[in-house]
């Protein structure tokens, strides 16, 4: 397949590097630099692209991969006020876009445990939960677009709860969502259930980037051909 990478850091190298290995062809790697390029790649040229930049710039990248007929798997966080644009402009001109906020099976594994367990805990009004997240000092976004997935679950299932705070809170009708920035940690989200006897918690810990990035691939390789807004669900089918 031959594959554009929008943003080359941190995991548009992890990715080039698994995609070399599985014999795709990298025909592009575009940094904030190169961004002007990317108007000028066509679907003759490219059949898929992965992008992992940073907030501002995923939806000026989306459109550009919409208007110009290419696939395009979207990593990047921090954007999704915008999907309501991209949406309508997606299915004005047929394009084709998968997104995720976390592209690792585990996470995504979680994500479906994190509902049956909210939908149980729900019913034990003793526990209160939050949601905690761990990344590295150089991350942009908080909370985490994982974390907001999983606020988004826990939520779902507790209609007491209005929505999310970036900060812990003690109020019945808010989920609170904590960030921390330590080091170079990968990605720790932690969902915790705690009452006055005790406490249990489901934990995931991302030991490098490679599972984000094998996700992006598996996701690359299964959309072209595809029309529409696609994530790990369909992917996955969990
Ligand atoms: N969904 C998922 O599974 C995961 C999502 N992420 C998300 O992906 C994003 C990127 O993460 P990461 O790779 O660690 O970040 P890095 O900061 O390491 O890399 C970002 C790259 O994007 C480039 N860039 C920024 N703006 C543009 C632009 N307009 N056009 C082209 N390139 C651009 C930067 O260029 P330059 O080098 O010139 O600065 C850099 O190469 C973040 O939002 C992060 O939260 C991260 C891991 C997993
Ligand atoms: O910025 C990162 O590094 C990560 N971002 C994603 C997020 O915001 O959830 C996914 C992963 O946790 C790493």
């Amino acid at each position: 397949m031959r594959i554009l990478l929008i943003g080359y850091g941190k995991m548009g190298q992890t990715i080039e590097r698994l995609a070399l290995a599985k014999g795709h062809e990298i025909v592009g790697a575009l940094t904030v630099e190169e961004a002007g390029r990317l108007a000028s790649f066509t679907s003759d040229q490219v059949d898929v692209a992965i992008e992992f930049t940073s907030p501002h710039a995923a939806l000026g990248n989306i459109l550009t991969c919409i208007k110009n007929k290419i696939p395009v798997v979207v990593g990047t966080t921090g954007w999704l006020q915008h999907l309501p644009q991209i949406e309508e402009k997606c299915q004005e001109l047929q394009g084709t876009l998968f997104y995720a906020s976390n592209f690792s099976v585990g996470v995504n594994l979680f994500f479906h445990f994190n509902e049956y367990v909210a939908q149980k805990m729900q019913q034990y009004p003793e526990y209160g939960v939050q949601v905690k997240e761990i990344h590295h000092v150089h991350k942009l976004d908080k909370p985490s677009g994982t974390a907001l997935s999983i606020a988004d679950g826990i939520l779902k299932h507790f209609p007491q709860k209005q929505g999310w705070v970036n900060e812990v809170t003690v109020a019945p009708e808010l989920l609170g969502v904590i960030s921390e920035r330590e080091g170079e940690v990968v990605g720790t989200h932690i969902v915790q259930y705690t009452s006055e006897n005790d406490t249990f918690e489901l934990h995931h810990i991302a030991h490098s980037r490679e599972g984000f990035a094998s996700g992006a691939l598996l996701a690359a390789e299964w959309l072209p051909g595809r029309t529409g807004i696609f994530g790990m669900n369909d992917l996955l089918q969990l």
